[in-house]
């Protein structure tokens, strides 16, 4: 069978199956596509104005790397004007984070970006392994979620930066929609929709540029951009819940490949259907799963990823048609929107007052809509835990 070309040049020889939408492309013009696609994401939100001063979450992991690698390609090739930095957490996990954090000081050189290192031991008096000695696996992420949310705000206010971008992809987002949906929580459901999160009491806004790229393109960008990213997960216990969102989602994208996109898109439908339209005033939840890294080892689920990044390194360059994945394009619900009925309507809500008021926590001073936030009210556990032991 002749070799055959690539569907947007028609020059070159087609390497790549979109797992999005099985359009068969040379390497250069899906890496073009991809760009192409993360640019119109940017430009289509206005996520960012000429000279600001943009922090990237950076964990050494895929996304961030890849999200990295991409804004600074749409910087210089579309003047953007952002003045970029490596932002990473360390949050103490010996055998894991020492060794993407190792990634990410390689990234700065060879992205030419300033990096910035923020660690749970300086800004919280634990590291993870101190947490997970403590309280053991099981809930273990509900502290580091807090506790990483809580750093890379404080960590861009050290730089006086004032937009964190992180590598959220459309799975993660098709994820906590899912899990929020299973949950009946459509409030939460409606905030992890947006593209922008953060809220008027801080004055550092979160986005996720990534928001409609494909885990498995971000895998194929990496590969055929030759970038050095950290591959490993988490050696501490997996979201179980999330876990299960994502082999849901992982199902039905093998019987409807666009399923990723649909959720994602049912989601902002949804959002528009809650008082606060998704913009609700909540910069402790990114809409995420309540504490949780947004990630968990769900993706070892069914190992379909891990396989097919093992599967790229074996292969030769030119033999990469992996992904049996079509698309017929997302679907949009009716224009009419009906008020759906919400299922476990907080009192406050019924009452059309909003969920919540911020203000300031009593111990760090960070904000909360408690006296006290989040992440004290967990280090005062961990804190009494730690006397108890002692004693
Ligand atoms: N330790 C960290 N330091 C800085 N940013 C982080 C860190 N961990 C996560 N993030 C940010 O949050 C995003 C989502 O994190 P998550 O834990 O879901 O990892 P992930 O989906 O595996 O992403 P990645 O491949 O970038 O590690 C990351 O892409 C990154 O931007």
């Amino acid at each position: 069978m002749p070799p055959t070309t690539c569907a947007h040049c028609s020059t070159n020889r087609a390497v790549i199956k979109r797992p999005k939408n099985h359009h068969k492309l040379c390497r250069g013009c899906f890496l073009t596509v991809f760009e192409d696609e993360v640019h119109h994401t940017i430009t289509s939100s206005k996520l960012f104005y000429p000279g600001e001063r943009i922090a990237v979450g950076a964990s050494g992991g895929k996304d961030s790397t890849v999200l990295a690698s991409v804004l600074k390609t749409l910087n210089e090739r579309h003047n953007y004007g952002l003045d970029l930095i490596l932002l990473s957490v360390d949050e103490g996990i010996k055998g894991y984070r020492d060794d993407s954090l190792e990634t990410v000081k390689r990234n700065s050189v060879q992205y030419d970006m300033p990096l910035k290192i923020v660690g749970y031991d300086e800004l919280y008096g634990w590291t993870m392994d101190q947490v997970v000695e403590t309280v053991g696996k099981k809930g273990n992420c509900t502290y580091c979620g807090v506790f990483r949310r809580q750093a890379l705000d404080r960590g861009a206010k050290m730089l006086e930066i004032k937009h964190v971008v992180t590598g959220h992809n459309a799975d993660d987002i098709a994820e906590t929609v899912m899990m929020n949906l299973l949950r009946g929580d459509l409030p939460r459901l409606s905030r992890s929709t947006s593209i922008v999160t953060g809220d008027s009491s801080s004055d550092v806004k979160r986005s996720k540029p990534l928001k409609y790229a494909y885990e498995k393109e971000i895998v194929l960008y990496a590969h055929h951009k030759k970038l050095d990213y950290f591959s490993t997960e988490c050696i501490y216990s997996p979201e179980a819940f999330r876990g299960t969102a994502r082999s849901l989602i992982k199902n039905l994208e093998k019987i409807r490949p666009s399923a990723i996109l649909d959720i994602v898109r049912s989601g902002e439908d949804m959002a528009q259907l809650t008082p606060d339209k998704g913009k609700g005033q909540c910069a402790c939840d990114e809409g995420d799963a309540v504490g949780g890294c947004g990630s968990a080892n769900g993706r070892t689920s069914g190992n379909e990823l891990a396989r097919m990044e093992a599967s790229l390194k074996e292969r030769p360059r030119h033999d990469s048609l992996e992904t049996e994945i079509s698309s017929n394009g997302p679907t949009k619900a009716d224009d009419d929107v009906v008020q759906l009925p919400v299922r476990n309507r907080r009192p406050q809500e019924a009452a059309g007052t909003p969920l919540q008021t911020l203000g300031q926590c009593v111990k760090c001073g960070y904000m909360s809509s408690q006296s006290m936030c989040q992440a004290c009210t967990l280090l005062e556990t961990l804190n009494k835990n730690r006397a108890d032991i002692t004693i």
